[in-house]
């Protein structure tokens, strides 16, 4: 048996903006629904949707057939946890709040075997290995795996040259909500501080060869970012299209005053 096709790594180096969707609701049956939709790649939050590792390999297993490209985001780069959702069969992680290059240097580690890095052997009780139908997975697995760091905090950016330049990182992904609230504009991803900050990152992540992408549900901000040169870019998140659209269709029927407003993070 191949090796897996990594989609979403291949794509990195496509000419065409790669647009995603942020999958929150941790299960199967909705990751499945989001998959079919024509997305290039969705985005399964184990940093801030209750995920664990058994239904993340549920909604990778969900979506299997899709053309989407499933990235994970991994609530820490804690290498057992990395371990883990690469043996059920992650291909690409993304791993929040990296501040140093050093940092980077140790996820880069945790993705790969000795002797290049730490990552333990699970062999035929994994997904990954598609329990040893793999040829040559231990030596190969690297080919198809693809590491992207967040850089979303004030020494970040600072490090974000250094960070990018780092062997085994393929892509810097932009936390705009993170990076506001850290630079004191809380909620405002548009202030002129932050959005300085956001094209330094982008611009430093792309002088380093490297690919860059971001969350921007809002349209205008996704087409500035586009513009700046980000690649791929999540333009939309399942959960709060769910919440929009019920809020809109209710203030179809009811008084205004009695419809929820919603609030945004972005
Ligand atoms: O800082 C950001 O922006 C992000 O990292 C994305 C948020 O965590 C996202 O979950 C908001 O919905």
């Amino acid at each position: 048996m191949n090796m897996p096709h990594n989609a979403f790594k291949a794509a990195l180096t496509a000419k065409h903006t790669q647009y995603g969707i942020w999958a929150g609701f941790t299960s199967g049956y909705a990751a499945e629904i989001v998959a079919g939709t024509g997305y290039d790649w969705m985005l399964i939050d184990g940093e801030h949707a209750p995920n664990s590792v058994p239904s993340v390999l549920n909604q990778l297993q969900a979506v299997a057939p899709y053309a989407t490209a499933p990235v994970v985001r991994a609530v820490t780069g804690d290498a057992n946890l990395i371990k883990q959702l690469l043996d059920v069969g992650a291909q690409t992680l993304m791993i929040p709040m990296v501040e140093t290059a050093e940092q980077a240097q140790a996820l880069v580690r945790a993705m790969r075997y000795p002797p290049h890095g730490i990552r333990g052997v699970g062999g035929g009780l994994t997904r990954a290995t598609r329990w040893d139908g793999v040829a040559n997975y231990l030596t190969t697995a690297h080919q198809e795996l693809c590491l992207i760091v967040q850089v979303e905090s004030r020494t970040g950016v600072e490090n974000v040259e250094a960070i990018a330049a780092v062997e085994g990182v393929d892509a810097v992904f932009i936390g705009p909500a993170d990076l506001s609230i850290g630079l004191g504009h809380a909620g405002n991803p548009g202030h002129p501080e932050v959005q300085a900050r956001i094209q330094y990152a982008v611009n430093a992540t792309l002088a380093a060869g490297k690919a860059c992408g971001i969350l921007a549900p809002n349209e205008e901000d996704a087409r500035r970012y586009q513009g700046w040169g980000c690649q791929f870019i999540a333009v939309a998140i399942d959960i709060s299209l769910l919440r929009q659209s019920a809020i809109a269709t209710l203030a179809r029927y009811r008084e205004p005053a009695a419809v929820q407003a919603p609030s945004r993070t972005y």
